[in-house]
């Protein structure tokens, strides 16, 4: 668990560039940080993992102010995955960047290689490739495998999507969901509100040092007001269902549809009402026709006689004349 009670930081000492944010991660917690630039996000994620302490207030890991945790006690709680992955990767060859951490925290050994081989299969890494030619994609998954060959129980990730594209960010994706699944906490920082709606449960919303939302994702996402002052905008399929949900006629399935699946089974199931609809106006349309029908063959028929009867009328006043 971690806890941020009214911490402020500050890097020259001087100006404040966190100011009294508080929020708790409880563990298993998918937590997502959004806002525009500068507002504070990768502040935050420094405090979190003791790189930075605060000016004011207390960062608590597991109840421990980080102030008193020591760099490889941290390291052992969170694992740290860095925007850039080359920032993280040093060694020469896959195998040993992943047993990089083991060695740092001096924990070597046949345990450590038995881990380290497991994950080099699980990743299809090739063990003895030089990690500055693999692609940025590859390289991204070996500078996570590597913190998580050390299992730490929360992972905090900034921007981990960065500079990837869509194929390889869903491959990091999906390892930190699976991740999460198997009861590791994740806090991450976003720009992208599509990876933010499709992984996180929780975002944070920040601008200017402080928190200015705190909830389910898409009760943050769908928030005029924090959308606005955290200068975000929602993944596409949200924005699409907000404004057609502005609609007093809209379905509420597809005011409030917030994945794809979620927007394609709303529409599916308005065309199967309006394929019923369509069907019941083609059955009234039926009686009315066959009504009217009816009416004309009546109609015909009294024509017919009328006929008959002015023919009948006019034949007399024909001769009559
Ligand atoms: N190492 C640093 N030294 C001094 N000031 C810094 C440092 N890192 C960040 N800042 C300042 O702190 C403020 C918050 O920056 P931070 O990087 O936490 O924001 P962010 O929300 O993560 O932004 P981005 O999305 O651009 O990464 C900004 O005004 C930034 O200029």
């Amino acid at each position: 668990m971690i806890e941020f009670k009214n911490v402020s930081a500050s890097y020259d000492g001087e100006l404040a560039v966190l100011r009294d944010v508080s929020f708790t991660v409880g563990d298993g917690d998918f937590v997502a940080f959004v806002g525009t630039n500068g507002a504070g996000k990768s502040t935050t994620m420094r405090l979190a993992n003791g790189l930075l302490k605060p000016t004011a207030g207390e960062v608590l890991v597991d109840g421990v102010p980080t102030t008193a945790l020591k760099t490889s006690e941290l390291a052992r709680r969170i694992g740290f995955l860095f925007q850039n992955p080359d920032r993280q990767i040093c060694c020469n060859t896959v195998r040993e960047e992943l047993l990089f951490g083991f060695k740092a925290l001096g924990e070597e050994g046949p345990a450590a290689e038995e881990r380290v081989d497991a994950i080099i299969e699980r990743f299809g890494f090739d063990a003895d490739a030089e990690p500055y030619l693999l692609n940025r994609g590859t390289r991204q998954l070996l500078a996570l495998a590597s913190i998580i060959v050390l299992a730490p129980p929360t992972i905090i990730l900034d921007e981990p999507t960065t500079g990837l594209d869509f194929r390889e960010c869903v491959k990091v994706m999906d390892v930190v969901r699976e991740l999460n699944e198997g009861g590791t906490t994740v806090i991450t920082v976003c720009h992208d509100m599509e990876v933010v709606g499709d992984f996180a449960r929780r975002v944070i919303a920040m601008t200017g040092g402080r928190v200015v939302a705190d909830g389910a994702t898409f009760d943050v996402l769908r928030d005029g007001r924090v959308l606005k002052e955290a200068h975000i905008l929602p993944p596409q399929v949200t924005e699409v269902s907000m404004i057609l949900g502005r609609d007093e006629g809209c379905p509420e399935a597809i005011a409030q549809a917030d994945t794809v699946p979620q927007m394609v089974a709303a529409i599916a199931q308005e065309l199967q009402l309006e394929g019923r609809a369509a069907a019941e106006a083609a059955a009234l349309a039926n009686d009315v026709a066959a009504a009217l029908s009816a009416e004309t063959v009546a109609s015909a028929a009294a024509v017919v006689e009328a006929k008959a009867m002015l023919g009948d009328a006019g034949a007399d006043g024909e001769g009559g004349r």
